[in-house]
């Protein structure tokens, strides 16, 4: 059973679709990367999958009552404010919050695990409000972990971390992944999605123009024609590299 079914999800914004007849599944074991240029519409796509924003079409989380969802989906937005002065392991316990009134073993042991994934053990009484932006960050995916919900999204986790954060963090989408829950992930990084990802979903003024196997997507035509990119595509022991050498007229 798949995680998440889209059809002709269509979000508008005044008279154009900014998301547009867009298809999607993402399964179990998958962690999918939703790739395209700044405004391609993917923050949108998953507001419009979440039910966070009114869209068009079928969308199976959409469709469930809000605490269903929240057991179904954990949403890592890419808004990273933190608010309030909680401490560290009072902020990662807020993901239990769709499984009960908390305290339980099941939830202890949930924020231990999430704590110690994203490295955060030795910040948990700290103020989340006084870590640095990168810290943060992985507290918020944290709370996210927190949550084991059987699919994460995630709007630019990566983003604002340090090159070894951002490939644990990818790691660990991937460690989700093998225990069968799946992962729909927007980045930036063509390289760290290339390698990390199971597969790629490329978006392009709203609508879904690739959806496959990491290297079958990040082709140089579609690096041209939807990233405007002269790019070198190199072979390596370690996989693609993608070397963007330009910016196409
Ligand atoms: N509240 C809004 N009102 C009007 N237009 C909006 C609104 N939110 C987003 N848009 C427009 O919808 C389009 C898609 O935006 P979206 O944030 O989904 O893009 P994105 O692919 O996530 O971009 P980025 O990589 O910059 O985060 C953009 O053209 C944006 O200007």
């Amino acid at each position: 059973m798949s995680a998440l079914t889209l059809r002709g999800l269509t979000v508008r914004r005044g008279a154009c679709p900014v998301v547009d007849a867009v298809d999607l599944s993402v399964a179990p074991g998958e962690v999918v990367g939703l790739l395209g240029p700044n405004g391609a519409g993917k923050t949108t796509l998953m507001r419009g999958a979440l039910g966070l924003i009114a869209a068009d079409g079928v969308s199976s989380l959409a469709a469930l009552p809000p605490r269903a969802r929240a057991r179904a989906a954990a949403w890592l937005p890419q808004n990273r404010e933190i608010a309030w002065g909680l401490s560290v392991a009072d902020l990662v316990a807020l993901g239990r919050l769709p499984h009960g009134r908390g305290g339980t073993p099941a939830d202890r042991a949930a924020i231990q695990g999430a704590l110690a994934a994203m490295r955060l053990e030795t910040f948990a009484s700290r103020r989340a409000t006084a870590l640095s932006g990168g810290e943060q960050a992985r507290v918020l995916i944290a709370r996210a972990l927190a949550q084991e919900a059987p699919l994460l999204m995630a709007d630019e986790p990566i983003a604002g971390l340090d090159p070894a954060a951002q490939i644990a963090t990818l790691e660990l989408f991937a460690q989700l992944a093998r225990d069968r829950r799946a992962v729909l992930t927007s980045l930036h990084d063509l390289n760290l999605a290339a390698r990390h990802c199971t597969r790629l979903v490329l978006l392009d003024k709203g609508r879904k123009v690739a959806d496959g196997a990491p290297r079958d997507v990040l082709s140089k035509t579609n690096l041209a024609s939807v990233f405007r990119l002269d790019a070198a595509l190199i072979e390596t022991d370690a996989g693609l590299v993608i070397d963007p050498r330009g910016v196409l007229a």
